[in-house]
Parts: structure tokens; sequence; C-alpha cells
């Protein structure tokens, strides 16, 4: 039998030669690195796959509050969308602040064109961000309509919060009982799916969140821990789901695997700032390690 050859240390292959899967985030960045495409990003990381962005805003924000928001030209967004789907390709994508009318829809006509979207090639997430934790608004007025008529019916899976829910559908979840009812009204504006939160019942002693596809509801129980540092765990639950299904999992598994990622990065949020601090994507890796 003819000798083995070791391949030389320096040319040795990388463990994982395959490329991992693909996530891209339409978003807007944060500058205090919390919320946004920069919690996308750390999630989608985190969940082991390879993160991409769609830039649509800069805001100007810290953890005490946001103070600015400059939006992209919309034809740069769309370009963003297009460079990344035309050569790297994208298992899943989702949505983050979307600000204004014209932008949305040149990201809807971006999504069309490179098959993102309900009953496309690749699922698409839409989180309806309408304003930051502190109330500054993230969304122009007009822009509301468009993401409910024409981003909504494209949405493979659509994840508001009850705030989210009052404003898109009148609907004023106070208890868990109500959440069925709000999940119904969101799915009537045309989603695959829909995935109701439950962060804001703060009286509830648990979060469970509601997924229904228009006929089935899926309760996702999850513990409630005491914490106010809870910054950009919508945007960590709807990138965790995100990279699920760009593995290739169904919806209920990747909403179950979400559930259980923004549970621990809950579990593991820490104070930064004089307001409110992060959700923890790293709970995985200690902070402290070289
Ligand atoms: N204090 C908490 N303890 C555990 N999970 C939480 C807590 N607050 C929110 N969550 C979970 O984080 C996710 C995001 O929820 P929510 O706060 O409603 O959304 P958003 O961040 O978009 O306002 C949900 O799964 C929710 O159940
Ligand atoms: C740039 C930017 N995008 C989104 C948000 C809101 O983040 P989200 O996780 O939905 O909500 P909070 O958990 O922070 O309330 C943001 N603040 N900035």
């Amino acid at each position: 039998m003819g000798r083995m050859h070791e391949t030389p240390g320096h040319l040795r292959r990388p463990a994982h030669d395959t490329a991992p899967p693909t996530a891209l985030t339409i978003a807007g960045s944060d500058s205090g690195g919390s919320a946004g495409m920069h919690a996308d990003l750390r999630a989608f990381f985190s969940c082991g796959v390879h993160g991409m962005t769609a830039v649509t805003a800069v805001t100007v924000q810290n953890t005490v509050g946001v103070t600015g928001l400059v939006e992209i030209p919309p034809e740069t967004v769309a370009a963003q969308i297009g460079a990344v789907a035309t050569d790297i390709g994208v298992d899943a994508a989702k949505t983050g602040v979307l600000s204004s009318a014209t932008t949305i829809e040149a990201v809807l006509a971006a999504c069309d064109e490179h098959g993102i979207g309900r009953g496309r090639r690749t699922p698409f997430v839409v989180d309806p961000v309408a304003a930051s934790r502190s109330g500054e608004p993230l969304l122009r007025p007009d822009a509301l309509d468009a993401l409910r008529d024409e981003a909504f019916p494209r949405a493979t899976l659509v994840t508001p919060n009850l705030d989210e829910v009052r404003l898109l559908t009148g609907i004023d979840a106070r208890s868990r009982d109500d959440l069925l009812d709000a999940a119904k009204a969101v799915h009537d504006f045309g989603p695959d799916w829909v995935l109701i939160k439950s962060g804001h019942l703060l009286d509830d002693p648990k979060c469970v969140d509601l997924l229904f596809d228009g006929t089935d509801a899926i309760q996702l129980p999850g513990p409630r821990y005491s914490t106010v540092h809870t910054h950009g765990a919508g945007d960590v639950f709807a990138s965790a789901i995100t990279a699920a299904l760009a593995k290739g999992a169904s919806m209920p598994d990747a909403v179950a695997a979400g559930k259980r990622f923004v549970t621990r990065s809950v579990e593991h949020a820490y104070p930064l700032g004089a307001g409110v601090g992060p959700v923890s994507t790293f709970w995985r890796v200690s902070p402290r390690s070289l």
C-alpha cells in the first residue's frame, strides 16, 4: 500500500472548507451596537451563518435613545441587495427599519427581482420595526400602509411586537388570551406566518409568544427574566429565526430555535451606558477568553 502523504501544515485546509449558509438583513444601523443591523449580524454569526447587510438608514443611537436618523437613498439600498444576491446568494433575508414608503418599494422590487419572498426561493422575514424602545419613530407615517399592504403579502413570516400590532390593527392586546386575535388580524394582511411577540406583557410571569399560519396556533413558552436590558431583543429573535431558515429549517422549527436563542440572550443581557443595555448574542462564548 502506498504511503499516505501528509498535507504540509501551511497548506492544511480549514476545518470547515465549505461555505456556511448566508443571511441578509435589510435594516438600519445602531451606533450603540445593540439593535438594528448590528444586533442582526451578531445573531447571524452566533447562529453559524454568514451575515450580509443592505443598510437602509443610519441612526444616531445609544442606550438612552435615538437622536438622529439619516436615510440611505432607496436605489443604494436596492443596489446592496442586488450586489449580494447576484454574487454571493441569499439563503434567507429579513428586514428591520425600512424608514419610508419609497425605500419599501425599492426593497420589494429588488427582492422580487432576486427571488426573495413568500412562495419564492428565499424565505423573507419582515420585522415591522416602527419605533425605538424609547419611543422615537423609525418609520415615516406614510410607510405604515406600504409595510402592511405591500411588504406583508410578500412575507414568509411577520414578527410584530404588541406596540406594532396596535399600530397596524388597532388591537390593544393586554394578556396572553388576546394574542390569537392579534395574530389573525395580522395574518389577514397576507403573510404565510405571523409571530406575535409577548415581551411587552409585563404582568405575565412568562413570555409566551404565538406562531400562527392562518389555521393552527403554536405557543412558544419561555421564562420572563427580571431585567430592563432588553435592547435589540426583537432584532435578535427575528435574526436567529432567519439564520435557522437559511439552514433549511421548517418555520415551526426555525421559530422554536429562535425562541431558545433569544431567551438565552435575554438571560445574559448586560448593562451598558446610562440606559437600556443589550441582550447578549455571545452567551455561547466567554467574554474573558482570548
Ligand atoms: N424579560 C424577558 N425575559 C425573557 N424573554 C423576553 C423578555 N422580554 C422579551 N422577551 C422575549 O424576547 C423576544 C422579543 O420580544 P419583544 O420584547 O416583545 O419584542 P421587541 O424587542 O421587538 O419589542 C420575545 O421572544 C419575547 O418573549
Ligand atoms: C436601527 C434600529 N433598528 C431597530 C431598532 C429596534 O430594535 P428592536 O429589537 O425591535 O427593539 P428593542 O428591543 O430595541 O425595543 C432600533 N432601536 N434601532
